[in-house]
């Protein structure tokens, strides 16, 4: 039996893009949102799931994060990080009247990567916020007879056949998306990879209420043991306002020592400390931007 991953589909996606890249040979099953292709490893339908986690434009992707908080705990057993370059596309039947579109669809975090593009150069366009850009191409391939655009990637633009006619719309170059790949358990994922950049451990960490300095305190048991930090972000606890807890990434592998170390002094602390996964991560294009150093 195929190994099956799912994804945030349909044919097209940036997801898509990250799946193919890291399984090549495994059965890809589309789903049409995100936590759909979550709960599919859950229910034993997939064994993987791979998720947008975080864009370099546009910040988190916040139902990913809040979904494996609140709803999902599953364990992220590793991370790709995916070039995103976002082009304008239309049905072909449309080509020479562009121009005149009425509007532009796309998933959220696409449309805010244009937002400087959109706001100058088509301010009049209705943006229509749809589930991921390749249902934006999809829903425009479907529609010849309206006269609308979709903003996605290339590959978007093959798989439903659309003429590409604004390259790179996104509104600052060095734009990244990371994927998380989530699985029932704590797999070990091939380090022997040509993608392979390094290991990092997320940890979610809450602080006890009303505790002057908590979040000082939690940095320096990082600090001290040298732990270089990646990122550090809070997201609301859903309890109540003023509630927050904080998503650390480490630069290093879970050990037996030093993120132990870290825990132990954190829960001493009264903090409450999950690790949300300890895995390996992959970066497309490694070989171009060593080269370009
Ligand atoms: O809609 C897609 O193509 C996706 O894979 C989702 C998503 C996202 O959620 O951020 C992924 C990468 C891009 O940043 C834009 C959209």
């Amino acid at each position: 039996m195929s190994t099956k991953v799912g994804y945030l589909g349909p044919k097209g996606t940036f997801t898509k893009i990250a799946v193919n890249e890291l399984f090549p040979t495994e059965e890809k099953i589309p789903y049409e949102t995100i936590p759909a292709s979550i709960d599919a490893v859950t229910k034993g339908d997939v064994e993987f799931a791979v998720v947008p986690l975080e864009n370099a434009i546009e910040g988190s992707v916040n139902i990913t994060i809040d979904y494996l908080i609140h709803e999902q705990n599953l364990p992220i057993v590793g991370e790709i990080v995916v070039p995103i370059r976002q082009h304008l596309m239309v049905h072909p039947q449309n080509k020479e009247m562009w121009e005149s579109v009425t509007s532009v669809l796309s998933h959220s975090h696409a449309i805010a990567q244009c937002h400087k593009f959109l706001h100058t150069k088509m301010p009049t366009v209705d943006l229509q916020y749809v589930k991921s850009t390749g249902a934006a191409a999809e829903y425009v391939h479907e529609h010849p007879e309206e006269c609308i655009a979709a903003i996605g990637n290339e590959l978007a633009a093959k798989e439903y056949g659309l003429e590409i006619i604004k390259k790179d719309i996104h509104d600052y170059d060095n734009n990244h998306t990371r994927f998380v790949i989530l699985h029932k358990n704590a797999v070990d994922l091939s380090t022997e990879h040509r993608y392979y950049g390094g290991d990092r451990t997320t940890l979610m960490v809450t602080l006890p209420s009303d505790y002057a300095g908590a979040l000082h305190q939690v940095l320096s048991a990082f600090a001290w043991r040298k732990l270089n930090l990646s990122k550090i972000e809070s997201r609301p606890m859903k309890t109540g306002l003023g509630n927050y807890f904080f998503l650390v990434d480490v630069e290093m592998k879970m050990d037996e020592v030093l993120i132990p170390g870290v825990v132990a002094e954190l829960e001493a602390l009264n903090c409450s400390v999950r690790v949300l996964g300890s895995y390996p991560y992959y970066f497309i294009g490694k070989e171009q931007s060593a080269i370009q150093k």
